[in-house]
């Protein structure tokens, strides 16, 4: 093998360059010409490629976002539009292809596998939701903006004796939620994959003032029905709850913040490991942390199986709480 190529597709994740950084600077050193892809599938389907040197990743390792640029591409989730990505792929001199993405990237990756092109997928998204990988790129970074404004949220809905909700990121998965939750604090937490009704919400903002706390903090995920604008909406209009509440969507000032030390190390060990997979000749598998260590799962159990959320956390969240 002489020449990969490699791109970032889906919602940006701090790290993602990091990833970016240590393909091209370990495919080098391999002995590979590496080739950048600008955003995402779609630059792939329009054949935008550039060659990458060691210089072109300089200075970008503490950086978020991705210097690729990314993309969601309708386009490629047709047949036609990979046919036409494979095309360009091919008349290029490109051997393989390093996606650096989601569940949804990680799929439309299995499916340009599957046409024959040697792919392998690096985990990255923020939403945690990704199956063949304990953590993806960008979480941990991701995480920790969240705490912080759950921190200051807390203090002035300490002073006003409010109740707070405070809503996330996390498409169909609670993960982001969850964990943010518990590390901060949360009285009660909304999820996408357990019901709830407004009404207990109530009840745990009567109680928590009822055990002489001075705020409730609700931190709920933006794929949950119950989402901080419904349930703004909802206490809005039955005022006389008795209640004083107030409502934080965090959205993407999540997602663009320079990458933690752990999504940095992430990030290169992924992208290390991407580059001996093809290297040595292997494709059509996911990258990705199991248990401490840098595993490949293949495509096929990648896009058959949902990540799960460990719902037992959620219980003893609520128990620390009060
Ligand atoms: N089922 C699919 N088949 C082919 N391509 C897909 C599929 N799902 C997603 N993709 C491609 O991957 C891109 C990114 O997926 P998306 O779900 O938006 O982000 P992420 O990869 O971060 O989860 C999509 O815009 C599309 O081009
Ligand atoms: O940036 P966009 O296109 O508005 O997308 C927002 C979505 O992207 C995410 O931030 C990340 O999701 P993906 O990793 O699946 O792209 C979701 O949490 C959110 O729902
Ligand atoms: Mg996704």
């Amino acid at each position: 093998m002489k020449k990969i190529a490699v791109l970032t597709s889906g919602g940006d994740a701090p790290g993602m360059n990091a990833a970016i950084r240590a393909v091209v600077r370990l495919g080098i050193a391999s002995g590979l010409e590496v080739i950048g892809t600008n955003n995402g599938y779609s630059g792939l389907i329009a054949g935008e490629f550039r060659p990458l040197g060691a210089r072109d990743v300089s200075g970008i390792i503490q950086s978020g976002g991705t210097i690729l640029g990314s993309s969601r591409s309708a386009e490629f989730e047709t047949e036609s539009g990979r046919q036409k990505a494979l095309d360009n792929l091919v008349k290029s001199g490109i051997e393989a292809l390093v996606v650096i993405g989601g569940n949804g990237s990680q799929t439309g990756a299995h499916l340009l596998n599957e046409m024959g092109f040697p792919v392998v997928g690096i985990a990255s998204t923020i939403d945690n939701d990704l199956y063949g990988t304990d953590q993806s790129i960008g979480v941990d970074t991701a995480l920790n903006i969240v705490l912080e404004a759950i921190d200051r949220i807390k203090v002035t809905a300490t002073s006003h004796h409010r109740a707070h909700i405070v809503e996330t990121m996390g498409r169909s998965h609670g993960y982001l939620a969850l964990t943010a939750g518990i590390c901060g604090g949360a009285e009660f937490i909304v999820i996408p994959e357990v019901e709830v009704e407004p009404k207990q919400i109530a009840q745990v903002i009567e109680e928590t003032y009822a055990r002489g706390k001075s705020h409730c903090l609700i931190v709920v995920a933006e794929g949950a029905y119950w989402n901080a604008t419904r349930l703004q909406e909802h206490f809005k209009e039955n005022a006389s709850l008795g209640f004083s509440i107030r409502t934080t969507i965090l959205g993407h000032v999540q997602r663009g913040g320079a990458p933690t030390a752990f999504d940095r190390m992430l990030g290169t060990r992924i992208g290390v490991a991407a580059v001996k997979e093809l290297v040595s000749g292997r494709a059509g598998s996911l990258l990705g942390l199991a248990c401490g260590e840098i595993a490949a799962t293949p495509y096929a159990d990648v896009v058959t199986n949902l990540k799960k959320l460990d719902l037992s956390v959620l219980d003893t969240a609520e128990k620390l709480a009060r």
